[in-house]
């Protein structure tokens, strides 16, 4: 085997570093570029950030060669690679786009175009990365589109963030050198999908471009090492599953072929491939020790530590340890940490170094700036920068000898004895609560017994038209929640403010002739930050800004303690909605499991613990409900597939008790209450029994992006309770028309039965404008008038 041996070995680093700013300064630039600004403006700012991170990390202390990790994505790192590699689909080489630069003028218009569309061509799809919040640009994969890889502008590049980190005041005389980063070529082709003829074959045919792709990344990897580049990181993560398209032994037998490929060049950078979001797999460090890859990362937040067995094939080969999490904010267990390095150290042959488990990109920038916050609850937290320091510390550790952290873990021990005796962290009613569930308080009546009984007290028509919860959010909306915020309107004020637009919703939702009514939420900022703002044991940030996808960026709660409801929270608002209408109106509660996937949750207790916690908070708020006479009450469960486990076999494990959970939250209910759950996804087909589980009465669901496939699988899978298949997708304002609404109602009645269906959108309208969302709705009226008159005409009343 032939070698390039690198020019000096990986020091302890990160593997990614936020990319949106401490202010989110390029959110912003971003944004105003699309608003129509100056395309240079987002060039300063893409070049400015990248200056103030090159030397905010060197400071921090990763002033090594190749400490510091160079990662060009300006978006998304999946759209990065896509640019880079020149993979421009063909229906945006239709319309005028090229293979180009990605950080030039040109270049940043086709991203700009490939993350948005234009007025001619649709974007690309977003989807989910791992089980996380954030969200990539998927890759398309077309027979006819060849690659065409940008190497001089990777090259360009790397010398560009060269020549920052030489103008760096901290590092005047000897800047090190940068680290590239971009997906790998494995990843790349997995996380990809066919489109156009390849697709209709099959979709793991795209597997086969892999040799063709090797040769995109190996011409992209010789002018990084000519331009002087020491080390690339390429970023492995589909090794942490088993649950893609393409099988298993595949994708492994692609990690072999491609690794050796690009192992075997002579001028290139050393390799380091890092393997995130949980354990790599034995099968994929046999495959990765097998070439000449230089460094392999794991992740050991999520992954398991590989037995000295797995190891083996890895001797000679750095491994990069992850042992400083890049999925919580939570700071390192620094003994426990210390522990599994002096394990590895044992176990693996071969040099040995710190890294983050994954990027950084999934937390927020620096800890440090919550000056708000209870200062003990402060200082348990690591943002990015924190982390970067444990990763430096951690690395003492293996130079330093066993007393390189002394200091360190006592503050930690400290720290984490007055963690377990907080008294939100541990708040004993809670607890003993917990301990007290039965069995049956998981279980509701029988579902045709309620089914009757809901039947009576509610009368509704068949194919009864609702919507999912909220309505738009308008400009006055936001003007009367901010000003509540900032204190210059009063509570009673702010009261009066949110009850008028209550009354608004109500009476245009009356006017159209809707048949179950919400209140519009318009109290919420966002349906699970909101509920973190009203329950005990959740704590939020000032600047805790993290990027969900293209230039959206969330603040996700931070769930530290024990989970309790000091007070009703939705109660008051929907019983003044009610009080408006003859029409039912629908009580709207986020579900346990959904709250868990989007805030950032305590690490000292199983997850199952937690989510019920948060359930037991909401059975009460639907217990308060029916009490108040809510005779319909939705708990929504749209995350209950993101959190699905990467590792199929974990899989079952997962669904049981979410799905408990969510009952737990919902079996307070008496048989008359018709509790509705809403999930908005179009891939359900790994979670059809968890769905049904659920035990809803009636279920609203995402169906209209994906051709309404989900329809006959529900019908398929013998589903017998309520159903509504959204029939109009939200995601944009196009208005539904009538015909095309009646088609859709028709194939959902006729699938899955009269009596069950119901008529709505496919999720909230919050970010609709009120004369689409109305015309919309009217056309919802309408096409079901016209469907339940046929059905009528069918099927004789006393029949
Ligand atoms: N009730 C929520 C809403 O209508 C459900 C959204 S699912 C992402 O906004
Ligand atoms: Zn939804």
């Amino acid at each position: 085997m032939t070698t390039a041996p690198p020019t000096h070995a990986l020091p302890p680093t990160v593997l990614g570093y936020p990319r949106i700013g401490p202010d989110r300064e390029i959110k912003k630039a971003l944004e105003a570029h699309w608003g129509g600004g100056d395309v240079a403006a987002l060039i300063e700012a893409i070049s400015s950030h990248r200056r103030r991170t090159l030397d905010h990390l060197v400071g921090l202390g990763l002033e090594e060669d190749s400490a510091v990790p160079a990662d060009g994505a300006v978006i998304d790192q999946v759209l990065d690679a896509s640019v880079l590699l020149g993979l421009v689909p063909r229906r945006f080489r239709d319309a005028g786009f090229a293979a180009v630069a990605p950080d030039a003028p040109e270049g940043l218009t086709l991203i700009s175009a490939l993350a948005r569309g234009t007025s001619e061509v649709e974007p690309l799809e977003l989807t989910k990365w791992f089980d996380t919040n954030y969200h990539y640009y998927v890759p398309e994969i077309e027979a006819d589109v060849a690659f065409a890889p940008q190497a001089t502008a990777l090259a360009d590049r790397f010398r560009a963030f060269r020549a920052l980190a030489e103008q760096s005041e901290r590092t005047v005389g000897a800047a090190p050198l940068p680290r590239p980063t971009l997906l790998g070529p494995v990843s790349f082709l997995v996380l990809a999908k066919s489109v156009g003829a390849a697709a209709e074959t099959s979709q793991a045919a795209r597997f086969d471009r892999l040799e063709e792709l090797v040769g995109a990344y190996a011409a992209l990897l010789g002018a990084l090492h000519e331009a002087g580049a020491a080390w690339i990181q390429l970023e492995e993560p589909v090794l942490s599953s088993d649950g893609w398209d393409i099988p298993r032994e595949q994708v492994i037998a692609g990690i072999s072929s491609a690794y050796e490929q690009l192992g075997r060049l002579t001028e290139r950078p050393a390799l380091f491939v890092p393997v995130s979001y949980g354990t790599a797999g034995d099968d994929a460090l046999a495959a990765l020790g097998g070439t000449a890859v230089e460094a392999v990362g794991i992740d050991l937040e999520r992954g398991a530590l590989p037995s000295a067995e797995a190891l083996r094939p890895l001797a000679g080969t750095t491994l990069a340890a992850g042992v400083v999490g890049g999925l919580n904010v939570w700071r390192t267990d620094v003994s426990r940490a210390a522990a599994l390095l002096d394990t590895l150290g044992e176990r693996h042959q071969g040099p040995l170094t710190v890294s983050s488990s994954t990027s950084l990109q999934h937390v927020p920038h620096d800890a440090a700036r919550e000056t708000q916050l209870d200062p003990q609850v402060a200082g348990w937290l690591a943002f990015a920068d924190q982390k970067v320091g444990e990763v430096l510390a951690l690395a003492g550790h293996l130079t330093g000898g066993a007393d390189a952290l002394e200091g360190l873990r006592a503050d930690d021990a400290a720290r984490r004895r007055l963690r377990e005796q907080h008294p939100q962290v541990h708040v004993e009613s809670v607890r003993s609560r917990l301990t007290a569930v039965e069995p049956q308080d998981r279980r509701r009546a029988e579902a045709e017994h309620r089914r009757a009984a809901q039947e009576t007290g509610l009368g509704l028509p068949p194919l009864p038209t609702t919507t999912i919860g909220s309505f738009p959010q308008t400009g006055e909306i936001r003007r009367i929640r901010a000003a509540h915020r900032r204190g210059s309107l009063d509570q009673q004020g702010y009261e009066e403010a949110i009850r008028e637009q209550i009354a608004d919703c109500v009476r245009r939702q009356e006017d159209l002739g809707l048949d179950v009514l919400v209140h519009g939420e318009a109290e919420r900022n966002d349906m699970v930050q909101y509920f973190a703002e009203n329950l005990e044991g959740f704590i939020t940030t000032a600047h805790g800004w993290v990027q969900s996808y293209g230039s959206r960026c969330l603040r996700p709660p931070i769930l530290f303690g024990d989970v309790h409801r000091p007070a009703p929270i939705t109660v008051d608002w929907i019983r003044y909605a009610a009080s408006l209408t003859k029409k039912p109106v629908k009580g709207m509660l986020t579900g346990p499991v959904t709250i868990l996937a989007w805030s950032f949750v305590r690490d000292d207790q199983p997850l199952a613990d937690t989510a019920d916690q948060i359930a037991l908070a909401l059975r009460d708020e639907v217990q308060d409900l029916q009490a108040a006479g809510v005779k319909i009450i939705q708990v929504d469960e749209p995350a209950l597939r993101e959190l699905l486990p990467l590792q199929v076999a974990e899989r079952p494990d997962y669904l049981r008790w979410s799905v408990e959970s969510f009952r737990l939250s919902t079996s307070g209910a008496n048989a008359a209450t018709q509790l509705h759950t809403h999930l908005c996804y179009s891939e359900f087909e790994t979670v059809i029994d968890a769905i049904d589980a659920l035990d809803a009465d009636v279920t609203t669901l995402e169906a209209s992006r994906s051709g309404f496939e989900v329809v006959s699988a529900l019908s398929e899978h013998g589903f017998s309770r309520g159903i509504g298949p959204g029939v109009w997708d939200i995601h944009s304002p196009r208005v539904p028309g009538v015909d095309e609404l009646i088609d859709r109602l028709r194939l959902a009645a006729e699938v899955l039965g009269t009596q069950r269906v119901w008529s709505n959108p496919d999720c909230g309208l919050k970010t609709r404008g009120w004369e689409e969302t109305e015309a919309s709705l009217r056309h919802l009226v309408n096409a079901t008038a016209v469907v339940r008159a046929e059905l009528a005409a069918k099927v004789p009343a006393s029949v």
